[in-house]
């Protein structure tokens, strides 16, 4: 059996963490509203550390600040609903960013039930409802790995980016295209 040496000890340097956050805000990401209902109640955040992990079967994760003040509604409902953000969301982005009381975030969008019971933006690019599988604590988030139980497609085809701190159009023209 291979075993690969890791390459730092825990006792070598880390990054400075505000080093990191400006590496990481040259990545650039899709913004999504994850959300979720249950016992623990109704709850959602806006998220950009969102993948997927596997087809087979269909498996995405999602990083969730243990600091957040959702955090406990997510870890006892298990479930939730990936909704994908279109560039017309900008200001429900905000809402859903942080600091605003939970009501207030919900009452700007229209939201339909999926099959978890976990709210969807109805007019998302894309949503994924999904059962929480695995949750894997790292540093100050839980990775959540989600098995997909429901796929809604939207009506755009444009997507809500979000890069250097700031919001951008995800679509057309392919950069291939002549
Ligand atoms: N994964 C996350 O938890 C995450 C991701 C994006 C933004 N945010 C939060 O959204 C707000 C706005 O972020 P911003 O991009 O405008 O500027 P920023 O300088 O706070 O963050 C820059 C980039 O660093 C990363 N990052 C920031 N905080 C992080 C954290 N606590 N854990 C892991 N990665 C993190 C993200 O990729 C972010 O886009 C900040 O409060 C930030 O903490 C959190
Ligand atoms: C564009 C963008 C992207 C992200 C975030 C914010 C913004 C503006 N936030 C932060 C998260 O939305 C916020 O901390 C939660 O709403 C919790 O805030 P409250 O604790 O409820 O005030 C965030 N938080 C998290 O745990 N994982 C993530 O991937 C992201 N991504």
């Amino acid at each position: 059996m291979n075993t690969i040496q890791p390459h730092f000890s825990p006792g070598d340097q880390m990054v400075d963490r505000d080093l990191f956050r400006s590496a990481m805000a040259s990545v650039g990401a899709a913004v999504h509203i994850v959300t979720t209902d249950g016992a623990a109640g109704r709850a959602g955040f806006a998220a950009t550390a969102i993948c997927s992990v596997s087809d087979t079967p269909p498996t995405l994760l999602v990083c969730l600040n243990r600091s957040s003040s959702v955090y406990q509604a997510f870890k006892e409902n298990g479930v939730l609903t990936v909704n994908t953000l279109t560039p017309s969301h900008t200001v429900l982005s905000g809402l859903f960013g942080g600091k605003t009381p939970m009501e207030e975030r919900f009452a700007a969008a229209r939201w339909l039930k999926g099959e978890t019971g976990a709210p969807v933006l109805a007019d998302a690019a894309v949503s994924f409802d999904c059962i929480i599988d695995t949750r894997v604590p790292s540093g100050t988030h839980d990775v959540l790995f989600c098995r997909v139980v429901m796929v809604r497609e939207g009506q755009t085809d444009d997507v809500l980016a979000y890069h250097q701190r700031r919001y951008h159009r995800l679509g057309q023209p392919s950069l291939l295209e002549g």
